[in-house]
């Protein structure tokens, strides 16, 4: 555990406070309270600005008590589901035990229940309605995908007050909580800025006692190898020392030939700032190094501090049971605090408070809602099924996407929901009976086995397993048990998945013919590296628009990897920047194999027009057979095989190959 994380401790001054515009958690408030504490360190050219930053830090570290136990309790929760089989996130069947919504207060959540007219006309905006129970921000801010307040016009006190906390206020400083978080958000992302980038800068602080200066000297040089043995003898660099090397770094590598010091290069600064953050925010350095290269630097550490800080909790309408302004009349009056997610989802709200646990309330009883993360939906929003049509979805458990497309196709058509751990299917089949879907069909096969099994698809979502990489928010355990091996064979896996799922498409579909492939992760392997193998394995398919209005295109060339340039069409989801887990999305047609036909690769809205080159048979552009070798196959297949065993309780046989890694 690094020391970022380490649970309830007294945490140092943070690097950078709320990289995610959300409530602060209770590390955040006590790293608030000892910064007061301690001697002030200014930044050189501080402005009024960020004097106010700190004088709100204070307020906060004392008036964002009611909400701290919320974020700390769901970490340890969450912390505790197996992330690689369930990796978004998503209700497991009877979710109960949310209880951490409930008040710390003495004084139970108290006031007139409110009522409000839903009675109108079919056709007025369900946003405007919901914005009775809470003023939409996505109408004032369209840039915000989920919002988090900082464009209130609450005044501050609404935080600071000690007035109970009642249905009348809850509110008021629901909103000023947020805003002030946000406000730091960005005071702090220009703190960092400026230190990385501002040119004038020559020293990062003023020093405000000899104590203070000393201990900036010391780390304002790479420490040598001798050192580093000294520092690990030591039992590990003071976090304090970490914390400021970090920053000493992240402004070296922003203006390297003027900062650096002499003799020393980049990738010593890289190499360090790597092992700091692996120790900071308690990563192995292999993930710490994987995750930090797909970013620009300041940006990776904006990328590592929101994954200390939980999502906002979201929850999908199921539409065949009810409607969003019903469902959020019903919550309203048991006491929760919610809003619409933003404009890009009908279906989406976001629970900001409640005074009941959320996963046992009567309307998720019956189904009116699933509790799931928004990043979510942007599969299945992708995939777009249409009524009447077939789809598969080839790793369904527990069912969030499943109960999603059955709804869209308004309990017509069939969806088969398969995922091949028979066990995860019990929590489907209890999701797809609440949520009332008569048109899922659940199954139980290894998606490899598509589609022998069946096939001929009008759409096919591939979400896939994976790292969860996109989700350490919610399992930390990701940081530590993720090593080099994992991350080929899961590859290796999503690469055979994604040709099944290809092969169980429809190319003849009248209305479809799409697959989406998926994963919670952020890394190019589990994502672009699977999605550009695909394209070559199978010249009928092209890259389509996902039709998703946000997200950062994927990448078309990575760490000397180039994938072909339709890859752009692709889309990431980072929490950092979309306040939602990190995800990707990527949307295929399937065309006929066979013929010879134009493929449309659209990049950056220029669209190429190319020959594809088709065959008749089962090969590759070179006229290599499509489809996996064997031979080469062989030890992950076994790897997999023993893996199936061991969760099963059986001791495996003894390896007959072994499976190659990345040099
Ligand atoms: C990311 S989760 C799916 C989440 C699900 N789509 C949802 O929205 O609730 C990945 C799933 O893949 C399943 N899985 C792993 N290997 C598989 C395979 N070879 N074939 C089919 N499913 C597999 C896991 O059991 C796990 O439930």
């Amino acid at each position: 555990m690094g020391h970022r994380s380490r649970n309830k401790q007294p945490p140092p001054e943070p690097l950078k406070e709320n990289a995610s515009p959300k409530k602060p958690g209770k590390r955040k408030a006590d790293a608030v309270e000892e910064k007061a504490a301690r001697p002030a360190k200014k930044a050189k050219d501080q402005t009024q600005k960020s004097k106010k930053a700190s004088k709100t830090k204070k307020k906060r570290a004392s008036s964002a008590d009611a909400w701290e136990d919320v974020e700390d309790d769901m970490g340890v929760k969450a912390q505790a589901r197996s992330l690689f089989e369930d990796s978004d996130g998503e209700d497991d069947a009877f979710v109960g035990d949310l209880d951490e919504f409930d008040m710390d207060d003495d004084e139970p959540l108290r006031g007139p229940i409110q009522a409000f007219d839903f009675d109108t006309d079919e056709e007025e905006s369900e946003t405007e309605i919901l914005g009775k129970i809470k003023k939409s921000k996505q109408i004032e801010r369209p840039s915000q995908i989920i919002p988090t307040g900082s464009n209130s016009d609450s005044d501050d006190s609404d935080a600071d007050s000690d007035d109970p906390i009642t249905m009348a206020n809850m509110e008021a400083r629901s909103r000023a909580l947020d805003a002030q978080a946000a406000a730091e958000a960005e005071l702090d992302m220009e703190e960092m800025q400026a230190a990385a980038f501002d040119e004038d800068a020559e020293e990062d602080f003023d020093m405000d006692d000899e104590d203070e200066q000393v201990e900036v000297e010391d780390v304002s040089h790479l420490p040598t190898a001798e050192e580093k043995e000294e520092e690990k003898r030591k039992g590990g660099p003071d976090v304090h020392v970490v914390q400021r090397r970090m920053r000493q770094c992240v402004r070296v590598l922003g203006k390297f030939s003027k900062r650096a010091e002499q003799g020393r290069s980049r990738s010593e600064y890289v190499e360090q700032l790597v092992s700091d953050i692996a120790s900071y925010y308690g990563y192995n350095e292999f993930l710490a190094e994987k995750l930090f290269q797909l970013f620009p630097v300041a940006e990776a550490i904006e990328f590592f501090e929101a994954n200390e800080v939980p999502r906002p909790v979201t929850i999908r309408t199921n539409t065949l049971r009810t409607r969003r302004r019903d469902l959020a009349q019903a919550l309203v009056n048991r006491g929760v605090n919610l809003e619409p997610i933003g404009k890009w989802t009908n279906v989406g709200l976001q629970v900001f408070e409640s005074s009941v646990p959320i996963g046992a309330t009567p309307e998720y009883l019956a189904g009116h809602y699933m509790l799931q993360a928004a990043s979510s939906f942007l599969p299945v929003i992708a995939l777009a099924p249409q009524p009447n049509e077939r789809v598969l979805d080839m790793a369904s458990a527990p069912g969030g996407k499943t109960t999603h497309i059955a709804a869209l196709l308004q309990n017509t058509g069939v969806v088969f929901a398969n995922d091949a751990n028979k066990a995860r299917t019990k929590s489907l089949s209890a999701n797809v009976h609440r949520l009332g879907c008569k048109n899922v069909v659940v199954c139980s096969y290894d998606g490899r086995e598509f589609p022998k099994v069946m096939g001929g698809f009008d759409r096919v979502l591939l979400d896939a397993p994976c790292s969860g990489t996109g989700v350490i928010s919610k399992d930390s355990s990701v940081k530590v048990n993720k090593s080099e091996r994992d991350f080929t064979l899961l590859a290796h896996l999503q690469k055979q998945l994604i040709l099944c799922a290809i092969d169980s498409v429809s190319p003849d579909s009248k209305t479809g013919g799409y697959l989406v492939y998926s994963t919670c992760s952020v890394t190019v392997d589990e994502n672009e590296a699977v999605v550009d193998y695909a394209l070559k394995k199978r010249p009928n398919v092209k890259l389509v628009d996902t039709g998703l209005e946000f997200g950062r295109e994927g990448y078309t060339k990575y760490r000397g990897k180039v994938f072909n340039p339709s890859v752009s069409l692709t889309r990431r989801f980072y929490p950092h920047v979309h306040n939602m887990d990190g995800f990707y999305v990527a949307k295929f047609k399937v065309e006929k194999r066979g013929k010879n036909s134009t493929q449309e690769t659209s990049n950056n809205g220029k669209v190429d027009t190319e020959v594809t080159g088709i065959t008749e048979t089962n090969v590759d552009e070179k006229g290599e057979p499509i489809g996996f070798d064997d031979e080469e196959d062989r030890p992950y297949l076994e790897e997999a095989a023993r893996r199936r065993m061991k969760a099963k309780g059986l001791r495996p046989p003894p390896r007959t190959s072994t499976v190659k890694t990345a040099a």
